[in-house]
């Protein structure tokens, strides 16, 4: 614009007989400045599309919060996307939320929550990962009719109730829970408020995690967002292909079967001792200790742990699996084998992931940490709750990426 506004005045102060020329490069002049106000104009708008269509971090409600696995797969995933409240009952999991995020959950009975409240906050996307014990294939599986799915089914059906309803949602359980009669109220519940839904059954052996822990997600977008790969809307899928491959689509009656066999993914996964923190120690007390770790022990085995306070995090002692556990329980227990030449359990010298290793498992980052005053037992119980983040992750990226 300086450019026109120079010429003009070159010509103005040039021949009278310029008169004419001199009145229509004043007119240009005039168009050219209205031009300039509509194109600041344009950026103007220009800048508020792109902030309805992504450029505003998505606001989130993160319910069923414990220490933070979704939040932590939200950053992983680098969605643009603000955690505006975390809800959990647990005090000693809020502790832990707190110490790491610096704010603590709604400490209430997600139960207690009503549709005012929720629209108060103004989100546009739920993450939910509700206690999984009415769907365990270990527990009575009660669905519904356990009290524990109760607050869970509140909130769905709290959803058409609200003023503003979320645009996105995702839910984690166990496997199992894709057959339970809160699963199809879920599913009624979300199409009848306009969500289409993809569905996955994944495990961290699948992200290149030595670890199978095969886990439910539900993926829901409310029209008119849509996923990128609309083919696999209203599926389940079992790979994690339409996740990592552009053309997935290609591969759709692949990605609806049952995984073939872990051992390949085994293959392709990172070595188990990138997440030990004790290989060291465990070297060092070969004979002791050999060097073989557990998991999958059952629950009442954790009544063995006692912490021991926090400046012994390190002692290998407390991390022992103690022998009447070993003669008890030692067929159940999940062994990570390392001393292939012994055979016995008891020669083996067994011990437990540290909670440190359990974290690394679950691919919490290095910054997390457990405040001092969490015992031994609430931090193996807590990562115990928690979620991979490795799977978790790439799911919440494809959920919020919007197809162009
Ligand atoms: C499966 S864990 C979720 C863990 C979480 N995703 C994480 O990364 O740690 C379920 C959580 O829900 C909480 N919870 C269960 N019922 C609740 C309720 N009615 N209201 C609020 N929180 C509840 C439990 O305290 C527990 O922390």
């Amino acid at each position: 614009m300086a450019t026109a506004t120079s010429w003009t005045a070159v010509v103005a102060h040039g021949d009278s007989g310029y008169e004419m020329v001199v009145v229509v490069v004043e007119e240009l002049v005039v168009v050219l400045k209205e031009m300039v106000v509509v194109e600041e104009l344009v950026v103007v708008l220009e800048e508020m599309v792109r902030e309805e269509e992504g450029e505003k971090p998505w606001r989130v409600l993160e319910f069923y919060s414990g220490i933070g696995g979704m939040r932590y797969s939200l950053v992983k995933a680098e969605v643009n996307a603000v955690v505006v409240e975390a809800f959990d009952i647990n005090d000693v999991a809020n502790d832990v939320y707190q110490h790491n995020f610096g704010h603590r959950p709604f400490q209430g009975n997600i139960q207690s929550l009503s549709a005012a409240d929720l629209d108060s906050y103004g989100a546009n996307a739920w993450l939910l990962s509700p206690p999984c014990q009415p769907y365990t294939r270990q527990g009575l599986q009660k669905q519904s009719g356990d009290a524990r799915a109760s607050s869970f089914l509140k909130i769905l059906e709290l959803i058409p109730q609200t003023m503003q309803p979320p645009s996105m949602l995702f839910v984690e359980n166990v496997v199992g829970f894709e057959t339970s009669d809160t699963h199809a109220k879920m599913k009624e519940i979300l199409a009848n408020s306009g969500f289409v839904t993809q569905e996955f059954i994944l495990s961290p052996i699948q992200f290149g995690v030595p670890y199978s822990r095969p886990r439910y997600f539900c993926l829901a977008k409310r029209k008119p967002l849509s996923f990128e790969h609309k083919v696999f809307n209203n599926m389940l899928l079992q790979y994690p292909g339409p996740l990592l491959e552009p053309n997935a689509t290609a591969m759709i009656n692949k990605w609806v079967q049952p995984p073939e066999n872990f051992e390949k993914d085994l293959q392709s996964c990172e070595p188990v001792e990138r997440f030990l923190e004790l290989k060291n120690l465990s070297n060092q007390a070969d004979d002791k200790i050999g060097s073989m770790v557990v998991t999958n022990v059952p629950a009442d085995c954790s009544a063995a742990l006692e912490f021991t306070g926090d400046e012994d995090d390190c002692k290998m002692d407390q991390y022992v699996v103690p022998m009447n556990l070993i003669e008890r329980w030692g067929s159940a227990m999940g062994i990570l084998p390392k001393h292939k030449e012994k055979t016995s359990l008891k020669e083996q010298g067994l011990r437990y992931f540290t909670p440190r290793e359990v974290a690394n498992l679950h691919s919490f980052p290095e910054n997390f940490q457990f405040p001092k005053h969490i015992s031994l037992r609430q931090r193996y119980a807590l990562l115990g709750n928690g979620l991979s983040i490795a799977v978790v992750a790439p799911l919440l990226r494809y959920l919020f990426a919007q197809p162009s």
